[in-house]
C-alpha cells in the first residue's frame, strides 16, 4: 500500500516537472521563475515533493545537451525531429537514469510511458519505452567525445554548454579554468543571505535561524553573510518575514562594501530591481541619506518595493526610469552611482541554468552597446570626486574590463584601487578591478570596478 501511494506521488511529481519543463523549453521561461510560479499556484505540495520536482527540473535543464547527446545515440528519430513533448519526456527520464541512481530504471521507464499516454500520445508510448529501456541497458556504452581529440566538443557534451560559449570563454581563459567554470556552474549551491544590520546582527540571526532547524554557515568572505540550507519556504521563515535578511550572493554584497557609503549620502542605483544592492547600501547608511532606486521595468520595481517594506528601510525612493534617458535634475547630484548593468549573466549559471541556452553572441554584442549607452548617460549624475560602481554578474571581458577601459578613455573617471578593502583571499587585477569566477571562491562569477570622478571635469 505504501508503495502504491509512493508511486502515485511520483506520477504526479513527474507530470508537474514535465509541465514546468514545457514552460522553460517551449516558452523560454526562466527555470527559477517557472518553478516558483508553479509552487505559488499549487500550494498543497509537500516539502519532499517540491524538493524532488525542483531537482528534476533543474537537473534536466542543466544537463540538456548531454541528455540529447545520449538520446541521439540510441534513437533512430533524432532529437530535433521529435515531437516536443516526447523529447521533454525523454530528457526528464534520461536525467533520472543517468544522474539519480536511487530510482530503479524500470520505474523511470514505466512513469515515462504513463506520461506519454497522459499527454495523449499513446501511439508513441512504445517508442518512448524502447528508447529508454535501451538507454537503461546500454548507458555505459555511450561514446563520448575524447578530450584530447576535440576539447570543445568534449566540454560541450560533458558539461552541457553550447560550443560557441566554450569558444568564447577559451578566448579569454585557459582551458583548465574554463573546464572548472563549466563544472562549478553545474553544482547546486546553498542559499546565501545578507544580514540586515539595521535590524539584527549576523550572530543573532544565525542563532535565530538555527532555532528554526535551518542549517547555517558563516559567510566565506564577509561577516554579514550567512549560507543556509534545509529550510522549506523562505517566505515562511520568521526572520525573513521580519526583514532581518535578504537573499544575496557574497560577490554581489561586495559592491555595497566597496562603495563604502557614508551616513547621509545620496546614492543613485540606476538598474536597481529587485534591489539587492539598493537595500544593501541603504542598510550600510543605517537608514540615513537617500537611495534613489530606479529600474526600467515597473513590474520588477514592485518586488523592490516589497523588499524595502519588509526590510523596514526608510531611505529608499523607488522610481520607474529608463537609464538611457538623462534626468537633468540629477546631474552632479549623486555621491555614488551604482551601475549594476543588464548583462549576459554567464557568472550565475549555477543558479539560473537556462542562461547558457538563451543567450547568444548577437545578444551579447547588443548588451555591450547597452552597457556603454547607460554609462554614457548616468556618469553625469556623479558629483565631482564622487564614485561610480560598475558591476555585472558575468565573466565576459567584453562586458567588463573592456567596457571599463572604454569608459575611462572617454570620461573623466579613474579606477580606484580596491585591494585594501577586499576580503582575503580575493585579489584585484593589475588595474584595480576584480573578476570573480563562478564557484572559485564560493561565489557567483561577478565583476566590479570602482571609479572616481575627477575633481575638475577637463572634458567639459
Ligand atoms: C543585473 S540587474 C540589477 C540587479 C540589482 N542591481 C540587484 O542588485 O538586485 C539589471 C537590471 O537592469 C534593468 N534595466 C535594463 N535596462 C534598463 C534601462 N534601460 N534602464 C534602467 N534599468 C534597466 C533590468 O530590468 C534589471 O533589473
Amino acid at each position: 500500500m505504501a508503495n502504491q501511494n509512493q508511486l502515485k506521488t511520483q506520477v504526479n511529481t513527474r507530470n508537474i516537472a514535465l509541465t514546468i519543463l514545457q514552460s522553460i523549453f517551449q516558452d523560454q521561461a526562466y527555470t527559477h521563475v517557472a518553478i516558483d510560479h508553479y509552487f505559488k499556484m499549487h500550494k498543497g505540495l509537500s516539502k519532499q515533493d517540491r524538493a524532488f520536482i525542483t531537482r528534476l527540473v533543474e537537473g534536466t535543464v542543466e544537463h540538456c545537451i548531454t541528455l540529447d547527446y545520449i538520446i541521439n545515440q540510441f534513437s533512430k528519430t533524432k532529437t530535433p525531429k521529435m515531437k516536443k513533448i516526447i523529447l521533454y519526456i525523454l530528457r526528464l527520464a534520461v536525467y533520472q537514469i543517468k544522474y539519480m541512481d536511487k530510482v530503479p530504471i524500470s520505474a523511470i521507464c514505466n512513469e515515462a510511458v504513463k506520461l506519454t499516454k497522459k499527454r495523449k500520445f499513446h501511439p508513441l508510448s512504445g517508442f518512448v519505452n524502447g528508447v529508454l529501456r535501451t538507454i537503461g541497458r546500454k548507458l555505459d556504452e555511450v561514446v563520448y567525445p575524447k578530450e584530447v581529440h576535440d576539447p570543445i566538443q568534449y566540454l560541450s557534451i560533458m558539461y552541457s554548454f553550447p560550443e560557441w560559449l566554450i569558444r568564447l570563454w577559451l578566448k579569454h581563459y585557459p582551458y583548465d579554468t574554463v573546464k572548472e567554470m563549466c563544472e562549478n556552474s553545474n553544482k547546486t549551491v546553498d542559499t546565501t543571505i545578507r544580514c540586515n544590520t539595521t535590524r539584527t546582527t549576523a550572530y543573532a540571526l544565525k542563532k535565530e535561524l538555527e532555532a528554526e532547524n535551518i542549517t547555517v554557515e558563516q559567510g566565506y568572505l564577509l561577516d554579514d553573510a550567512l549560507h543556509i540550507k534545509d529550510y522549506d519556504h523562505l517566505r515562511a521563515v520568521q526572520a525573513f518575514k521580519e526583514g532581518k535578511f535578504s537573499v544575496q550572493d557574497e560577490s554581489s554584497m561586495l559592491v555595497g562594501h566597496l562603495a563604502s557609503p557614508k551616513n547621509g549620502q545620496r546614492i543613485m542605483d540606476v538598474c536597481a530591481a529587485p534591489g539587492g544592492k539598493s537595500t544593501h547600501v541603504a542598510e550600510l547608511m543605517g537608514n540615513t541619506g537617500q537611495v534613489l532606486a530606479r529600474d526600467i521595468y515597473p513590474k520588477k520595481l514592485e518586488l523592490l518595493e516589497e523588499n524595502v517594506k519588509r526590510l523596514h528601510l526608510k531611505n529608499v525612493e523607488i522610481q520607474a526610469y529608463n537609464a538611457l534617458e538623462i534626468d537633468k535634475d540629477m546631474v552632479g547630484q549623486a555621491d555614488i552611482v551604482l551601475v549594476d548593468a543588464p548583462c549576459s549573466g554567464l557568472g550565475i549559471i549555477r543558479k539560473k541554468p537556462d542562461i547558457r541556452y538563451n543567450i547568444h553572441e548577437e545578444g551579447i554584442k547588443e548588451l555591450v552597446c547597452l552597457q556603454k549607452d547607460i554609462l554614457k548617460v548616468v556618469q553625469q549624475y556623479v558629483k565631482p570626486e564622487g564614485i561610480l560602481m560598475y558591476s555585472t554578474c558575468t565573466v565576459n571581458p567584453e562586458e567588463n574590463q573592456n567596457n571599463v577601459t572604454w569608459f575611462t578613455r572617454n570620461y573623466p573617471f579613474d579606477l580606484v584601487p580596491i585591494q585594501d578593502e577586499l576580503p582575503e583571499p580575493l585579489e584585484e587585477d593589475e588595474r584595480g578591478m576584480i573578476q570573480l569566477l563562478p564557484g572559485f571562491h564560493h561565489t557567483d562569477g561577478f565583476f566590479i570596478a570602482k571609479l572616481k570622478k575627477r575633481a575638475v571635469d577637463l572634458y567639459e
